[in-house]
């Protein structure tokens, strides 16, 4: 369990993380989601005792990070996988770890399985591919079995297979019963990995809810219909407060009403239906609704 009560840090002028209050609690994966610069890892660095906050407080299970005992035993954590001597082999750089914090032996090889890196243990580390580096960096967070388990960005580098393995990974460690944090930007990948969603826009807390009530509150779906008719139907709902635009391939996406609706309006003026389809609104749209006057970098020509 992770809990954040009034979390500040200020860089001179700069407030990186304003007020900040929520909890990530076990079982589940929650997702850390805010635009470039919105305080995530500035959040994270503080969860883990690398950055002091300039006021409010945050704890793991309870205690502060620096006041863990067994720090690795606690929590995992994986911030930042270049962070790695790179003349070492993996399996090197990873008893070191053990070692330093008392950690069993037999534990490297357990977690190089885990993560897939057995074949290359003895490589040094400085030829590892990124998605190697980030999979070494994830089996150091996995080291002292801990079940508190923190990733920034952790499919950065990865291909799809990889993407796909730490997707897995992280809803098997929820499942175990652990507290998994994970911040991305990768908002389709999200969607399903995510139970739960803490959202940050310029180091304010914008949302702490479950995935399905985020999306449901910050998107509407909408339906879309194909008909040989459709200039018809469209002006018929136009004309009865619908908003309607053109979809894919000759379709027409309407906005505001249900597909009952839309196939009842058809049916009574004897048009032809051929499709008629439930769009759900997506992650992606949801998170850019909510966070649009949050984020400090637009390009050119993007629509807010
Ligand atoms: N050491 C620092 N000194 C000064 N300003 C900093 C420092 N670290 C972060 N900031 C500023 O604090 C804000 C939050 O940065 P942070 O890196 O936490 O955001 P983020 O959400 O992790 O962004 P990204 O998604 O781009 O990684 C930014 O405005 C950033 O420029």
């Amino acid at each position: 369990m992770i809990e954040a009560r009034g979390l500040t840090k200020r860089y001179g002028a700069t407030i990186a993380v304003d007020h900040a209050s929520f909890t990530v609690g076990p079982g589940r994966v929650t997702g850390f989601l805010g635009p470039n610069g919105a305080g995530k890892s500035t959040t994270m660095r503080m969860i883990l005792g690398l950055d002091r906050p300039t006021a409010g407080d945050v704890t793991v299970n309870g205690v502060h990070y620096r006041s863990l005992g067994a720090p690795l035993r606690e929590v995992g954590a994986l911030l930042d996988a270049t962070d790695v001597h790179g003349g070492r082999s993996a399996r090197n750089h990873l008893r070191c770890l053990a070692q330093s914090n008392g950690l069993p032996r037999r534990r490297v090889d357990e977690v190089l399985d885990l993560v897939g890196l057995r074949d290359v243990a003895r490589r040094p580390v400085r030829g590892f591919s990124l998605g190697m580096g980030q999979r070494l960096g994830i089996a150091a967070a996995l080291l002292g079995d801990p079940g508190v388990l923190m990733f920034d960005e952790p499919a950065n580098g990865l291909d799809p297979e990889g993407i796909r393995w730490i997707r897995t990974l992280m809803r098997r460690l929820a499942q175990e019963g652990r507290t998994v944090f994970v911040s991305s930007h990768l908002m389709s990948e999200m969607a399903l990995t995510a139970d739960h969603l803490v959202v940050i826009g310029r180091g304010r807390i914008l949302a702490d809810t479950g995935m399905r009530e985020f999306i449901d509150q910050n998107a509407a779906g909408h339906v879309r219909v194909r008909s040989p008719q459709l200039g018809e139907l469209a002006r018929l709902l136009t004309s009865g407060g619908r908003r309607v635009g053109d979809g894919p391939d000759g379709s027409l996406l309407v906005h505001g009403a249900s597909p009952a609706e839309v196939g009842d309006l058809a049916a009574d003026h004897a048009l032809r239906v051929h499709e008629l389809t439930l769009v759900r609104p997506s992650l992606e749209e949801a998170f850019m609704r909510l966070t649009g006057d949050a984020v400090e970098y637009h390009a050119a020509g993007t629509p807010t």
